[in-house]
């Protein structure tokens, strides 16, 4: 079987998986971890909400900071699920090449789970066009795989580092699991069946998976294509191998029983050994819980708690801006930005202009210039209103919720839907916003192209030509 080793091109068939949907490259192209060309472009911030942990590893002892150090479980604070979402708004404001948002510890995620989905839910309706992603070690996820869906989590990994239980249990000596304290061979063998099926079900519901493993010398060495194998059998998408990190000065297990790291060379040989079955990260910097910025750049001493500001500036004009550089609208030079535009696109797979206005969950912003017709990111609306008994006047929530969709699009020239009701088509107008639904069921590039065509030559056509007012 030909070699898949690299990130470059995570879609390249290895994963077993059908062809990708252009929605779906559009979310690997633009996280830094997924695709290794997005890692110049696109920047990524850790949340550090989650200090507790299910399952204790040979390899991990969170209590060990230090600020100097770039390491996974490493922060300098722990936040809370309002500080964690000020500071990821006030992150955004100030790093206009986010666009991953990620918890990662210090601990297990879903070993926090009323922090972390508090924490998620903020981070939705506050920022909506930013990508989020999650790092647990599976222990509890199978029973969460609908709530991340349902906040929007596109990207999950996982720990793997073994599907033998003897393996797993020379790693994790014990673990926590309804209220009960599991060792050895028990204790390894439920967790990897949990793996199994938390990632079978992250993958059937569309969530991209990425297997993170530790590579430790003598102990899953020569294991880790199997791993590979079975994670692209699950539907994973990418394959992480990191070195171990194994230091006494640490106090982990493994550190003060001398068990030796990797050399580069090891590393070097089993990626490629896995990359015979899936496509390999060979980009990660093992960062920090609280890392901000480019990938390879940490700066999370930048924005400690102390400077976030009392009241945040509001975020609409922010994700406006930062749509026009995406599109390369603010940056482009006069003559070519004249005919650039943003619209939104009511698109289920990106294929086709195919659903409701009034049910789209995600509107697909797309640039549209004389260079051609560009998916930038996408943009997650405000919930409908839909239990009545939670409503005191459902007329009034439904403008509210109206209103909050076109604040959401006022920067858009034009939205694109298969269907639309006359309530929003009037007040889309009426922001100077326009309403398509001509190009129903038809090829969302194609139709946009030809709508461009037509609208640059009447220059007076749509109020937002040049994003925002
Ligand atoms: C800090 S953990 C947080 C997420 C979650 N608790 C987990 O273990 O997947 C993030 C990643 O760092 C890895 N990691 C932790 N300590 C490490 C070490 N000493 N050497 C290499 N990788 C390590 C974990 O295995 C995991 O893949
Ligand atoms: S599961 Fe993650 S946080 Fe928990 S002990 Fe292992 S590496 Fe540390
Ligand atoms: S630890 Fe690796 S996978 Fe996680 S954000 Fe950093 S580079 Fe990406």
């Amino acid at each position: 079987m030909a070699s898949c080793h690299s990130s470059a091109n995570p879609g390249c068939g290895a994963s077993g998986k059908a062809e990708l949907t252009p929605l779906q490259a559009d979310k690997i192209a633009q996280h830094p971890c997924y695709s290794r060309s997005a890692h110049h472009r696109y920047a990524r911030m850790h949340l550090a909400v989650a200090p507790a942990c299910n399952l204790q590893c040979h390899y991990c002892n969170r209590k060990y900071d230090c600020s100097n150090e770039s390491r996974p479980g490493v922060v300098s604070e722990v936040l809370s699920p309002a500080q964690a979402i000020a500071k990821a708004r006030h992150v955004a404001a100030a790093l206009p090449q986010l666009a991953v948002i990620g918890i990662a510890g210090p601990g297990d995620p879903l070993a926090n789970i009323a922090r972390t989905f508090n924490t998620l839910e903020g981070l939705r309706s506050a920022l909506p066009d930013i990508k989020l992603c999650l790092s647990t070690n599976g222990l509890a996820l199978p029973e969460v795989v609908d709530r991340l869906a349902d906040v929007g989590v596109d990207h999950v990994t996982v720990t793997v580092n073994a599907l033998d239980a003897d393996i797993a249990a020379q790693i994790y000596p014990w673990l926590w699991f309804d209220g009960e304290r599991l060792e050895g061979l028990e204790a390894a063998a439920l967790l990897l069946a949990r793996q199994e099926e938390g990632i079978r079900k992250l993958t059937a519901r569309g969530i991209m998976v990425k297997i993170n493993s530790v590579l430790i010398p003598g102990i899953n060495d020569r294991h880790l294509p199997a791993v590979s194998e079975k994670a692209r059998e699950w539907g994973a998408m990418l394959h992480n191998v990191m070195p171990l990190i194994s230091r006494p000065e640490h106090g982990t297990v493994f550190g003060l029983q001398g068990q030796r790291e990797p050399s580069a060379r090891e590393v070097a040989e089993v990626r490629a050994n896995c990359g015979m079955s899936m496509p390999q990260m060979a980009h990660c910097h093992q960062c920090r819980a609280d890392a901000i910025g480019m990938l390879g750049e940490d700066r999370s001493q930048s924005f400690p708690l102390s400077a976030i500001p009392q009241t945040a500036e509001p975020y609409l004009p922010v994700m406006y801006r930062r749509a026009q550089i995406q599109a390369g609208i603010a940056t482009a030079g006069e003559s070519e930005s004249a005919d650039a535009c943003l619209v939104a696109v009511a698109t289920r797979e990106g294929v086709l202009i195919d659903e409701h206005f009034g049910h789209v969950q995600r509107f697909q912003i797309y640039s549209a210039s004389a260079a051609g017709v560009t998916l930038i990111g996408e943009r997650f609306t405000p919930p409908f209103c839909t239990d009545k008994s939670e409503c005191d006047d459902e007329v009034s929530r439904h403008e509210q919720r109206l209103d909050a969709v076109v604040a959401l699009l006022a920067d858009v020239s034009a939205v694109f839907c298969a269907r639309i009701g006359l309530s929003p088509w009037q007040r889309l107008e009426q922001a100077g916003i326009e309403p398509c639904v001509s190009g129903a069921w038809q090829s969302v590039t194609e139709v946009i192209a030809l709508w461009w065509q037509q609208h640059r030559l009447v220059p007076s056509a749509g109020k937002n030509r040049m994003g925002a007012a």
